[in-house]
């Protein structure tokens, strides 16, 4: 015979966990080969209003364009790629961005925080600050302070979050 349940499930996931994760998701379809990013933007009623990942434009080809990080500017992945939080906002629900939190697995560029700032969005959760210390990130903390858009880097609770998408293996 199975135990009744007499209470609620443990071990579930917490709502920063939960949109961090759908974040790193998002971030899978990345075809960048160095450094996949994943944004999720959350409205203040916890419903995510926005996904997005690092990619080409639309219409522009993931196997022409170059991926590359190094050589002449227009030879690299720089000049094409859209950032994730960018396409966040783009991707976002017709509405209003006002109030809303963006998770972000990294933290963003100068360009991003200005898209961020103008979308209305007041709060920035990032995992990696990996580029930390450079003018783009001085830059983009710069103008989060002057704005007053909150900035916390996630301590997940759970530090991994297991997706098993077939019942065999
Ligand atoms: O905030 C960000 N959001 C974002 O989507 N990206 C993307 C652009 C590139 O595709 C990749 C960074 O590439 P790399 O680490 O090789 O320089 O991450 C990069 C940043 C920070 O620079
Ligand atoms: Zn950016």
């Amino acid at each position: 015979m199975q135990a009744a349940h007499s209470g609620k499930r443990s071990g579930y996931l917490s709502w920063d966990d939960y949109f961090m994760a759908v974040a790193l998701l998002s971030a899978q379809r990345s075809k960048d080969p160095s450094t996949q990013v994943g944004a999720c933007i959350v409205n203040s009623q916890k419903r995510i209003v926005g996904v997005g990942y690092n990619g080409f434009p639309t219409g522009c080809s993931d196997d022409t364009l170059p991926w590359s990080r190094e050589g002449d500017f227009i030879d690299t992945k720089y000049p094409y790629v859209c950032h994730a939080e960018l396409n966040a906002v783009l991707n976002s629900v017709p509405g209003n961005l006002t109030g809303c939190a963006i998770y972000t697995a990294l933290f963003p560029c100068n360009e991003c925080a200005k898209v961020i700032i103008q979308a209305g969005i007041r709060e920035v959760v990032y995992l990696s600050d990996k580029y930390a210390g450079t003018d783009s990130v001085r830059a983009s903390r710069h103008m989060f302070e002057q704005a007053g858009v909150a900035c916390r880097q996630l301590e997940p609770a759970n530090p991994v979050v297991t997706i098993r998408l077939s019942e065999n293996g």
